[in-house]
């Protein structure tokens, strides 16, 4: 494929385009399917490289997957899963995150799992020391290898009572994948609460498990000898909707997200707003549009939810550049993910990064050498530069400082964009945006 756009920035972005699943929804039900005796079957699903992923690794695992791109519906058949033969798990290492979340549901069907290397975005050290301590409490035996990790429940595996250090979203799904089948009763204190964790404990719910949360981050699970298929449609990409958002607002466009949902992207929707943004929640999507006054500098600090979330983070920092004085933002979840500022510099744009916690409260990463606070000055104009996709959501940064860039962009690396954003060439089309490929 085509690794590199040539994008001719400095006009708005107009028109409508749609979101369907989410990212990082979409992948955990796709696991959770593996949980169950019958077939399962998952709509809204989004054409984007992690659902080819799992797919892959589901079918390496005896699930046979069948997919409708065009409507969005994939069914998958779990009934083969204990006679198929693993052979080359190895081919999927470093593709992304999702390989350690079949730990539970291997374990429950095999009494044991291989994971491979993980992949995902390079945003900070990203351990799975939560991942491993939680099913070492659930009985498993955890075994540490060059090429991976081989894990065994010779034994079975018993419910437990689990504190995260941090609320985790993968840690929180792993107990949760865990859980649901293991014997007896767990809790989780400190869990996360993401949209996208709630919608798979509907997922895990409508295949038989019994799950509660309460409003003070708990989350109790009593486990269940075996769980059916479900039928369930994905919530929407609340990231990618606010991906095109920041994409109107830095161009000064006008953009329709059909899909997008208010309920899960109040806290983006505030921010938004309080940056100069305006927007129209419609019936069938949310419109995001720059009003023509001068944008606002904020103080801005990501968190988990109901927080701003971290990958909401980069975009909206392409269009901070063009707000009217010193933005103060506040990265409390990774602490690597700043790295994509340094071609918006190359760009024209005046960006500081900082070891300190800047603008909020002290977080983990203070005083431990991260540059992890940002300070943006603005409003400046972006050029044209050559530049290099980092990761999934610095990539679409890219993107958009380009469109926002008056003259001819270089953008290499692009496909590591097509892991989130659904045929997102397409929509830039649709947009009005001037590019072509190489
Ligand atoms: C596929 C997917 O859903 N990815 C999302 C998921 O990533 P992911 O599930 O990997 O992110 P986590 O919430 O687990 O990570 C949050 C923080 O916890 C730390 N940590 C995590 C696990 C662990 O075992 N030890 C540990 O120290 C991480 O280094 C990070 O600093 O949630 C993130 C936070 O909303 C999002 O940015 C990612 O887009
Ligand atoms: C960090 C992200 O994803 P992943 O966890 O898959 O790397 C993201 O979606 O921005």
């Amino acid at each position: 494929m085509h690794d590199v756009l040539y994008v001719n920035g400095g006009n708005p972005l107009n028109g409508e385009i749609t979101v369907r699943g989410a990212k990082n929804f979409v992948s955990k039900a796709m696991v959770a399917a593996l949980l169950g005796d019958t077939p399962s079957e998952l709509r809204n699903v989004p054409v984007i490289r992690d659902v080819g992923v799992v797919t892959g690794l589901l079918e390496l695992h005896g699930v046979i997957v069948t997919a409708d791109p065009a409507t969005g519906v994939l069914h998958m058949d779990p009934r083969n899963v204990e006679v198929a033969h693993v052979a080359d798990i190895d081919a999927h290492a470093g593709a992304s995150r999702i390989p350690i979340l079949f730990c539970g549901p291997l374990l429950h069907r095999l009494g044991e799992a291989f994971i491979p290397d993980l992949g995902g975005c390079h945003i900070g050290d990203r351990p799975i020391n939560y991942h491993l301590d939680i099913l070492r409490q659930f009985g498993a035996e955890v075994d540490k290898r060059e090429q991976g990790i081989h894990i065994r429940a010779p034994r079975g595996l018993r419910g437990t009572k689990v504190a995260l250090p941090y609320p985790s979203v993968g840690a929180t799904e792993q107990l949760l994948l865990t859980a649901v089948r293991a014997e007896g009763l767990t809790e989780l204190s400190n869990a996360a609460i993401e949209p996208e964790i709630l919608d798979l404990i509907n997922v895990l719910q409508k295949m038989g498990a019994i799950i509660s949360v309460d409003t003070d981050r708990v989350i109790r699970i009593e486990g269940v000898p075996r769980l059916e298929g479900y039928r369930h449609t994905a919530l929407s990409d609340r990231i990618e909707a606010a991906s095109w958002a920041s994409a109107a607002l830095a161009t000064g466009g006008d953009i329709t997200v059909k899909g997008a949902t208010q309920p899960e992207m109040t806290t983006f929707l505030n921010t938004f707003r309080k940056v100069g943004g305006a927007f129209e929640v419609l019936d069938d999507g949310i419109r995001f549009y720059h009003p023509g006054a001068d944008l606002r500098s904020i103080v801005l600090e990501t968190d988990v939810h109901p927080g701003f979330m971290t990958d909401w983070q980069q975009p909206l920092v392409v269009a901070l550049t063009q707000a009217t004085g010193l933005s103060i933002v506040h990265e409390t979840v990774y602490e690597n993910r700043f790295g994509f500022t340094e071609a918006l510099r190359g760009m024209g744009a005046t960006i500081q990064v900082y070891r300190e916690c800047l603008g909020g409260h002290p977080c983990r990463f203070g005083q431990r050498n991260f540059y992890h606070s940002a300070v943006v000055s603005g409003p400046t104009p972006l050029y044209a530069a050559e530049i290099e996709v980092p990761d999934l959501r610095g990539g679409f940064s890219h993107l958009i400082a380009a469109l926002t860039a008056k003259g001819t962009s270089q953008v290499r690396g692009i496909r590591l964009i097509d892991r989130g954003y659904e045929h997102f060439m397409d929509k830039l089309g649709a947009l009005g945006a001037e590019f072509s490929r190489d």
